[in-house]
């Protein structure tokens, strides 16, 4: 499965362009997707999905081309869970899975089987007779992932799934997501860094509707790498001294000394050294680089 924009436009009738002249290619795997509120996510992860229409562009998925008479045939090769999902209230967690399998056209036998399969990797199923409004907000956002899977998608669109998870369930719910993808594709934006840096290979960083990095994992941490310093400072005032010249990532007491970790260059004028880059440096290097 492979999914190849070109050239991709979105402009809203108010003249905002949340997606400008965008080019990406989406293999196989986990591609992740990060970036600033308003960066464009959802707005391009909605094209993809063949909810909104671009202004320019084209998208194709597997060869077919994104346009009337073929929007049938993509929507039965793709799952999507949005940000936002209000699944009906007032039914069972089961009934509103078994209705919306039903609306996917799904065999009621095979959707029984992947609702058990589904509920089970999710630990939902002690809580399938719930009404879905009596669900808490992580079970909830649980229930719309098992929505997305039910029809198998070879090509699944996550927009935050793990928002409101417990730091076990978000742990199960990518495991799940990295085995969904063996053989598939799965887009998944967040804005938990942490969660990218666990699943996927691939990501794209965007910023004002245009993608500042697409590309490996290791190759985003690289550009960022010999820059990350740790630094251990006497108080808060020297720590925002440090802030008005060096972007800080993490700022924390141990063993009684104030320790700051921040990207610079080269070596800050104080006691300080080298130390490793995780992805979510990296990506604040990166945007700083691109203000
Ligand atoms: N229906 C709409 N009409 C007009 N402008 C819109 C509409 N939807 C989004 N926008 C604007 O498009 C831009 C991109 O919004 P989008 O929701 O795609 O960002 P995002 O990266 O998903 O942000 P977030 O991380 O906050 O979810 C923003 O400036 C937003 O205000």
């Amino acid at each position: 499965m492979s999914v190849k924009i070109e050239d991709l436009t979105v402009t809203f009738r108010n003249g905002v362009t949340a997606v400008n002249h965008v080019n990406l290619n989406i293999t196989n795997g986990i591609y992740g997707l990060l970036g600033e509120n308003g960066a464009g996510k959802t707005t391009l992860m909605r094209v993809l999905t063949t909810v909104l229409k671009p202004a320019s562009g084209k998208v194709s998925l597997d060869g077919i081309l994104y346009q009337e008479g073929n929007y049938e045939k993509i929507q039965r090769k793709i799952g999507y869970l949005p940000q936002e999902i209000d699944l009906y209230s007032s039914l069972t967690v089961r009934e509103c899975l078994e209705y919306m399998g039903d609306l996917s056209g799904i065999d009621k036998e095979i959707c029984r089987k992947r609702i058990d399969y589904y509920l089970e990797k999710t630990s939902l199923a002690a809580h399938q007779k719930k009404k879905m409004k009596q669900l808490s907000g992580g079970m909830k956002r649980r229930a719309g992932l098992v929505q997305a899977l039910l029809n198998e998608p070879d090509f699944l669109i996550i927009d935050e799934p793990t928002t409101g998870l417990d730091p076990e369930e978000r742990i199960h719910i990518r495991n799940l997501l990295v085995d969904f993808s063996e053989n598939r594709t799965v887009l998944f934006s967040t804005h938990v860094v942490e969660d990218l840096a666990t699943t996927c290979s691939r990501l794209a960083v965007m910023k004002k509707g245009s993608f500042l990095y697409a590309g490996s994992v290791r190759e985003l941490i690289e550009k960022a790498n010999g820059h990350t310093w740790l630094c251990s400072v006497a108080d808060e005032r020297q720590v925002r001294e440090l802030e008005k010249q060096y972007p800080i990532t993490s700022k924390q007491y141990l063993d009684g000394t104030l320790q700051v970790k921040l990207l610079s260059e080269s070596k800050p004028p104080i006691g300080c050294t080298q130390t490793s880059t995780s992805l979510e440096d990296a990506y604040i290097y990166l945007m700083n680089q691109n203000q």
